[in-house]
């Protein structure tokens, strides 16, 4: 797990340091630039001792005050060095302009353009413009020259180019382009650059919209803020609760630096861990210590479509049953039970014809989770099923209520039904990809396409966290990016990007394992917001292992490798 920080609680956390009166700004950022020529030389080891030409773009914030470090430290090192600054260097603000000044000693400061970029080629290119402080558009020099290094006449930067903090133009708590109007969703625009260099952790721009696609790789260095991050272990964690607990700031135990959380914006200087919450039960994922019969395991209810429509809900059932939960059974209309009877082995099947004889089926307090929506149909039928599934909560300790997940035409036929919608209970998860999402909350995917006139812009979190409010459940909003949250505005971001990207995922039938997935863990006694990360987060291990070639039915198969190495 990663934290993700917002350019806000950078700021605060860089305020709180330097109040703190053991470092100082100019320390700060001091380090930042040592960070990027660390970061430069780690890419191209080949440069540590045979110096190049680099240009550097400054631009008139603390980002460009980063440049004229870095400028000032591989000239240091018989660097060629060319520095063009965009603004008055007088209304540099305090820092930046004492490194403007120390750079001014070493070489020439150009304006920024263009025409004077082009003058000559350089090996490398760092982009110092703008970082966590873009509010607005991109204009003037910086726009011509951030649309030439992005390819607007022909040339390719991406792999010569360095970004300090973000692509200059990207919001960093969005991910999306401000100014421009692409919507950030798909990712349909070029890599930008080779490297971005982050400094103490990354921002949740980096990690959804077009962030990941632009900013190349991602490396995150290090500028000493830690005692001002909150890293003591939780008063509240056990010796040995081993996920939960972080050392030298990255987390241990079966909680990687993958799943990545993202922190309210108020919760600073209180405790910006993921927190230890007793009765988690992340332990059993291996089923240890669990009880020791099937039942204790938890029994899902996964409803299938009729004849010919029936492969979605079996893939989800397989889910299920390999992600631990003791028994899985699928509920077939007639018309389909002899495709699904020749099919499975281990799965039950459970004759269920319309919403009555579910009724009747959930009055076993047994079945603890159920799982609608794939391959069910948007049919009179299935929205019979949603209601009768959505008013029989039943009990399941230690919580109250049966856990239902709605995907696919689950979705589709709660987003056509505002009563529907309304009977949505706190042990729902909704599991939308783009398109219902957009289906089931229009107004807000509406902020989320529009263009982001400004920034910190929308974003998919703010999107999912808004959604999950709504719908008073928990939202798994699928993607790359996917984006899961709680109506209490907790928010995971699980990010197939970067170390993680599994783009093998985008096949038929993937989401069906991912609901499978969240389906069973719900059945064994996760709550919502846990079965739905650490779901979304094995789904990607899953592809991770498997690899390219990968189709739906390889992830539940994949599965137990992935368990076996995280040792639960
Ligand atoms: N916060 C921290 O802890 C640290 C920050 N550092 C650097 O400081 C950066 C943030 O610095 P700043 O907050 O000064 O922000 P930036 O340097 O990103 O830019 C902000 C400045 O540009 C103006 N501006 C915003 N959008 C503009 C636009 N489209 N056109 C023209 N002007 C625009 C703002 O009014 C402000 O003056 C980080 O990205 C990072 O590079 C580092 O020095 C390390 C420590
Ligand atoms: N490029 C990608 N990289 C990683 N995961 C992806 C990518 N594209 C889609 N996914 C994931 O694949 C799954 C697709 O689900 P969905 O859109 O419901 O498809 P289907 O209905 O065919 O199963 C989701 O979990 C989504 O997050
Ligand atoms: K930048």
């Amino acid at each position: 797990m990663t934290e993700l920080l917002t350019a806000a609680q950078m700021r605060s956390l860089e305020t709180a340091a330097i109040e703190s009166g053991e470092v100082t700004g100019l320390e700060l950022m001091e380090r930042a630039g040592r960070g990027v020529v660390e970061a430069v030389f780690e890419e191209w080891p080949a440069y540590r001792n045979a110096p190049q030409s680099v240009a550097i773009l400054c631009g008139p914030g603390n980002n460009g005050g980063d440049g004229f470090v870095v400028a000032r430290l591989l000239y240091g090192k018989g660097w060629q060095v060319g520095v063009f600054l965009c603004g008055d260097p007088e209304k540099l603000p305090p820092d930046a302009k004492t490194n403007y000044e120390l750079w001014v000693a070493d070489g020439p400061v150009a304006e920024l353009s263009e025409k004077a970029l082009r003058a000559m080629p350089y090996t490398l290119y760092i982009d110092a413009l703008f970082g966590t402080g873009l509010t607005r558009p991109l204009e003037g020099a910086a726009k011509d020259v951030i649309s030439h290094m992005a390819g607007r006449n022909g040339d390719d930067f991406s792999d010569a180019l360095i970004c300090i903090d973000a692509p200059s133009g990207l919001c960093t708590d969005s991910g999306r382009i401000v100014g421009s109007d692409s919507s950030g969703f798909a990712n349909d625009i070029n890599r930008f650059a080779k490297l971005t260099v982050a400094f103490d952790s990354p921002k949740a721009g980096h990690f959804i919209g077009h962030g990941p696609g632009l900013c190349g790789k991602l490396v995150v260095k290090d500028i000493g803020l830690q005692n001002w991050r909150c890293f003591q272990p939780s008063k509240n964690a056990k010796p040995g609760s081993r996920p939960f607990v972080l050392r030298d700031g990255k987390a241990v135990g079966i909680l990687r630096p993958q799943m990545l959380e993202l922190i309210g914006p108020d919760r600073l200087v209180d405790d910006i861990r993921y927190r230890y919450q007793p009765g988690w039960p992340w332990d059993s994922l291996g089923k240890a210590g669990w009880g020791n019969h099937k039942y204790s395991h938890g029994h899902a209810l996964i409803l299938s479509g009729g004849a010919g429509k029936t492969g979605a809900a079996r893939l989800a059932a397989r889910g299920a049953l390999r992600i631990g939960a003791g028994v899985v059974t699928l509920g077939v209309p007639p018309v389909a039970q002899m495709e699904v009877a020749g099919q499975i082995t281990a799965l039950m099947l459970r004759r269920i014809e319309d919403a009555s004889a579910l009724t009747a089926v959930l009055a076993d307090k047994r079945i603890t989770a159920l799982c609608l929506g794939p391959g069910m149909g948007i049919d009179q039928r299935g929205e019979a099923l949603v209601k009768a599934a959505l008013e029989a909560r039943g009990f399941h300790p230690p919580y109250e209520g049966r856990s239902v997940v709605l995907d696919a035409d689950a979705l589709t036929l709660i987003s056509q039904d505002e009563a529907l919608f309304g009977m949505l209970h706190e042990r729902c998860i909704l599991t939308p990809h783009a398109g219902e999402f957009a289906r089931l909350f229009p107004d807000i995917a509406a902020k989320l396409t529009a263009p982001a006139v400004s920034g910190p812009a929308y974003s998919k979190v703010d999107a999912t966290r808004e959604a999950a409010k709504r719908a008073g459940c928990v939202v798994l909003f699928k993607g790359p990016d996917t984006v899961i949250a709680a109506p209490s505005g907790a928010c995971r971001i699980s990010s197939a990007h970067y170390a993680r990207a599994a783009p093998w995922l985008a096949t038929a039938g993937s989401g069906d394992v991912l609901a499978g997935f969240i389906t069973g863990l719900l059945a064994r006694g996760f709550a919502p917001m846990q079965a739905a990360e650490t779901a979304a987060w094995l789904h990607v291990d899953c592809a991770l292992a498997f690899g390219p070639g990968l189709i739906a039915e390889d992830l539940p198969e994949t599965l137990p490798a992935v368990l076996r190495a995280l040792e639960v």
